[in-house]
């Protein structure tokens, strides 16, 4: 089945606190909503799913009205055709997780058959084929949101909404998950909206990225975009890390002119969109290019020196194919001293490929 665009506009009153937010997703893109505790994250999402209630509003999925409050519609959650993918996997402890992927179609009308071939499909998609007998309390975390994953995608909502799903797995099973996630959510064609407090999540699966601060949109646009020039400043915070997008080789990624090797941190595919992650703190300066290092060294023009504390946080910028890319890097003052850096200089930010992260990276360029 093919999907609709999500188009929504809302006003919402909890208690003091008030959101008003719309946006627009199209079939097959993630947006991803991004904000500091209390902005209003997740009474956005309750909106959309019809679990909160706004004051005034409109959502609809193409010629469907979910909710027109001048009109007096508002579909109950049950009708809404939603799938969500909380952080804990919330399945049925009493079934099997075939059994919990079945429920969805089971429920649609499909036959006990049909319903349990579809989700054995399900399960082997989302690589949790060899679970299908198990009950929930014999899963790990990260099985169970596999298998969650496959039962809110079983029932072929017209909207997935993910909140949160990294947010309560281990650090060995996150990077798994997110993976799975980026090719799963690539390979469908429905809106989707992901609440997350991690910006990686946003790099390797959102295409566009709102941010909420004291129930508004402060900033929204492709992720690329808005993660490299930030105007907020908690955008700016959250984007904190070195973030380079390119196109993924053996060993790492090229954007532009720039040549980035790292270690693989979830699997990317040659050709394929990929981002570099690193933080500022791995970054050394050199006036010169060092020489015969298998370190990455990237020319770039100072644009600012900052004290943090006890660190200096150099910007910096390059040309990349007449794209500025922004990097940072933490030093100390007695090296910034050292090197008698002004802003202007030409230096060269060096960083180990082992201190740099691979991702693959969900779209979100400038580019149409
Ligand atoms: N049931 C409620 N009654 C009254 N106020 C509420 C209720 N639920 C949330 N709020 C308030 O609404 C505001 C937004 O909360 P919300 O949970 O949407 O933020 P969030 O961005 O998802 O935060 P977090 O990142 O901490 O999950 C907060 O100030 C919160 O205190």
């Amino acid at each position: 089945m093919s999907h609709d665009r999500l188009l929504a506009e809302v006003t919402v009153d909890r208690g003091t606190f008030t959101l008003s937010a719309e946006c627009a997703v199209e079939p097959g893109d993630v947006v991803a909503v991004l904000g500091p505790n209390g902005s209003g994250k997740s009474t956005l999402l309750s909106a959309l799913a019809g679990s909160t209630r706004p004051r005034e509003g409109n959502i609809g999925l193409g010629d469907r009205v979910w909710l027109d409050t001048a009109r007096g519609v508002d579909v109950p959650t049950h009708r809404r055709s939603v799938g969500l993918l909380a952080q804990n996997a919330l399945l049925f402890p009493h079934l099997s997780a075939l059994d919990n992927v079945a429920f969805g179609p089971r429920a649609a009308g499909r036959s006990k058959k049909a319903a349990r071939a579809l989700a054995a499909r399900w399960l082997s998609d989302v690589d949790a084929g060899e679970l299908a007998e198990h009950r929930p309390g014999r899963l790990s975390g990260g099985q169970g949101q596999r298998v969650a994953l496959a039962r809110a995608l079983a029932a072929d909502p017209e909207l997935l909404l993910l909140d949160e799903p990294l947010a309560a797995l281990d650090v060995d099973a996150a990077p798994a998950m997110r993976g799975l996630l980026h090719r799963v959510l690539r390979d469908q064609d429905r809106p989707t909206v992901l609440v997350t407090h991690d910006v990686l999540d946003a790099v390797v699966l959102a295409d566009r990225v709102l941010v909420l601060s004291a129930g508004r949109i402060v900033e929204r646009g492709p992720t690329r975009d808005v993660l490299a020039r930030p105007k907020a400043a908690f955008t700016a915070h959250l984007a904190g890390l070195n973030l380079v997008t390119g196109i993924a080789d053996a060993g790492g990624l090229t954007s532009g002119a720039v040549r980035i090797n790292g270690r693989v941190a979830e699997p990317v595919v040659q050709d394929e969109p990929a981002a570099a992650v690193f933080a500022p703190s791995t970054v050394a300066v050199h006036r010169e290019r060092p020489d015969g290092s298998p370190r990455n060294a990237v020319r770039v023009r100072l644009a600012g020196i900052e004290p943090r504390g006890d660190v200096v946080r150099l910007r910096a910028a390059t040309r990349t194919t007449g794209e500025d890319l922004v990097l940072a890097a933490d030093i100390t003052p007695a090296a910034v001293a050292d090197l008698g850096l002004t802003i202007g200089d030409e230096v060269f930010f060096v960083v180990k490929a082992t201190e740099v992260a691979i991702h693959p990276a969900t779209g979100g360029s400038s580019s149409p």
